[in-house]
């Protein structure tokens, strides 16, 4: 619901074009994202030189996903927090160490398994 706004939700093509602000906003506002991106491309292109099979492609972009998703919510959340606590409060970087610590876990995780992906293409190459 937007907030002034009669309807209670807007058009699906509406919805796509916020969220799509929304990702441009992050893309250009937060560091952490940009790193990804270039991992992502990076991941796509040694996908390529390996030659990944069809399966492997899959889990390349699915991780890239979710690490950029879970950025995108991070970022989010901080958002969220500078607006209900502009002010220093313990909670609040709580709240805020507690998403980044979301995303590092995830990215940790990620990193293990692109690397088995690379080394068992790499492996079958051998
Ligand atoms: N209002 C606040 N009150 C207390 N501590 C805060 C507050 N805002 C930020 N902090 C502390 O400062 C840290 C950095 O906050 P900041 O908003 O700069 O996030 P960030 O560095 O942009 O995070 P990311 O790198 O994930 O984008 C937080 O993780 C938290 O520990």
């Amino acid at each position: 619901m937007i907030p002034g706004s009669d309807s209670d939700h807007p058009s699906f093509l509406k919805s796509f074009l916020f969220a799509v602000q929304g990702f441009r906003f992050a893309v250009r506002s937060e560091r952490n994202i940009k790193v990804m991106l270039c991992g992502g491309v990076l991941a796509v292109v040694a996908g390529l030189v390996l030659q990944l099979d069809l399966l492997s492609w899959g889990i390349i972009f699915l991780c890239c996903g979710v690490v950029i998703s879970a950025e995108l919510v991070n970022t989010a959340i901080e958002t969220v927090v500078d607006l209900v606590s502009p002010e220093f409060h313990p909670l609040a970087g709580r709240a805020k160490d507690i998403a980044a610590a979301a995303v590092w876990v995830l990215s940790l995780m990620v990193a293990l398994v692109g690397l088995a992906v690379f080394a068992n293409a790499l492996l079958a190459r051998l």
